[in-house]
């Protein structure tokens, strides 16, 4: 079996995926706005040496026909939130080995600008940084928040190709990776190796010289989670990790090879991507100690916030519609993906499903052992690479997992030990043998 990479799901907010858990007595997720929770988290990722934690962010809010619904206010659905991008900063100064990924999108941040923050970031963390590409599930309403228009759903897939070839452009061509000299007999840079970009696109246009240098992994590792059509095209083409959502080994077996096939379409070879599957668990002393704890933390969620919550990602009210109505017969040009993961359902199965766990699949529910079973199980009935693990109440269910189900996983020889010293990140996940984009990759074209 491979050996598994694995990272915590995290949002700078006080609840994740669409649940709303944070009155449980366990849950310090209400201090999601102090440093403290960053830090201790952190070290809590770090000292078991997980490969990263990721930030996840949205740009916009839940509404229903144009109004916010109060209860996603009384249960803070979806703000208030931090920006990832400065968490991430602070916690490279408490940290020294552990990934920090995050999400960024290609809808609504300015290309230019973007490059230059994640390229401090990657400087400064000497090469531990990812960008989850989105293309923003709750882009109806993050786009007025911009100032924009509302872009649909497979055209926020092209703007975010062009996007990509702006931030490439100027990571991977604007400065060339020996161009600072710091000789202060000589020179500090040589002009030869600094390039002048351009950029006219159907989306972007951009023309100058990169306002960062070269970062030690120049682009950082690209995650990418979108997983209707136009996404995985994308993911194909770029991602060199894909996040998938969680299910059977059944499900995750065609997630995984309809990606693997786009990677191959672009001209890739399949594994050039790794595939991590979001991961939710409930660890109990036995079976039904830990279906105690799942219906504790059911228990903790209001069931109002089930129809806002399910509206953010998708823009649709279910509560509008008779509990009968086929799921099929539902459109959206928001997340595609959480209406066409229920075909075949209906909108009371939906309503239902929803509140248990929002855009996760239901936790496995069990002892540590029977939990690492399913762990190897899935990877090995699915062909993946990793997991995400999507805590349900934080930090504990992070601390569990790390305590309890860690040192089975190390026993079985299926996750490693140690860092490796000096590793970057894309060498960490992808087994690369230097921290820069192969030369497979379609951002290496920019490469002067
Ligand atoms: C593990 C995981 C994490 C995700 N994180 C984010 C996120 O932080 N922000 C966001 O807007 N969408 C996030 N998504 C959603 C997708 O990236 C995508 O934008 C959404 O599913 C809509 O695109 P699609 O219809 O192509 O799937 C995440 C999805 C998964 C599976």
């Amino acid at each position: 079996m491979k050996n598994l990479k694995i990272g915590v799901f995290e949002n700078a907010q006080t609840n994740a995926s669409g649940t709303a858990t944070w009155r449980h007595p366990d849950s310090r997720r209400h201090l999601f706005d102090t440093l403290e929770y960053w830090r201790d988290l952190a070290a809590v990722c770090e000292d078991a040496k997980l490969d990263f934690l990721f930030l996840a962010d949205a740009w916009g809010w839940s509404e229903i026909d144009g109004t916010r619904p109060p209860i996603a206010t009384e249960e803070t659905l979806d703000l208030p939130r931090l920006d990832p991008v400065v968490v991430a900063s602070a916690l490279l100064s408490t940290t020294t080995d552990l990934g920090l990924v995050m999400t960024g999108s290609a809808l609504v941040e300015p290309p230019y600008a973007f490059a230059r923050r994640m390229a401090t970031l990657d400087q400064l963390s000497g090469g531990r940084i990812g960008w989850n590409i989105v293309t923003t599930g709750t882009a109806d309403t993050a786009v007025k928040a911009f100032g924009m228009e509302m872009v649909a759903h497979d055209e926020r897939y092209r703007m975010a190709e062009d996007f990509l070839e702006v931030v490439y452009k100027y990571w991977e061509g604007a400065w060339e990776p020996d161009a600072l000299e710091k000789d202060k007999d000589g020179r500090f840079a040589d002009p030869a190796k600094v390039h002048l970009v351009t950029h006219k696109g159907p989306f972007f246009r951009s023309e100058g010289y990169g306002n960062t240098a070269r970062s030690p992994q120049g682009t950082p590792v690209l995650f990418q989670a979108g997983a209707s059509p136009a996404g995985r095209r994308v993911g194909g083409r770029h991602g060199e990790c894909m996040f998938i959502g969680s299910g059977s080994a059944e499900q995750l077996a065609g997630h995984t090879a309809a990606i693997r096939a786009e990677a191959v379409t672009a001209g890739r070879r399949a594994d050039d991507v790794k595939v991590m599957s979001a991961f939710s668990c409930v660890i109990g002393a036995t079976t039904s100690d830990a279906e105690r704890r799942y219906q504790r933390i059911l228990d903790a969620q209001r069931s109002e916030v089930t129809v806002a919550s399910y509206a953010m990602f998708t823009g649709l009210d279910l509560s509008s519609y008779a509990p009968e109505t086929p799921m099929t017969a539902l459109s959206t040009e928001l997340s595609q993906t959480q209406v066409a993961r229920f075909a075949g359902r209906t909108v009371g199965d939906v309503l239902a499903d929803w509140h248990t766990h929002g855009v996760g699949a239901r936790p496995v529910v069990g002892t540590a052992e029977e939990i690492a079973d399913e762990i190897c199980a899935l990877a090995e009935g699915a062909d993946l690479d990793g997991f995400l693990l999507s805590p349900t109440v934080q930090p504990v269910s992070t601390t569990e997992f790390v305590e309890s189900v860690l040192p089975i996983l190390r026993a079985r020889g299926v996750f490693r030990g140690e860092y490796a010293e000096g590793e970057s990140l894309r060498e960490r996940l992808t087994g690369a043998s230097d921290p820069a984009l192969p030369a497979s990759h379609p951002a290496a074209r920019f490469r002067h």
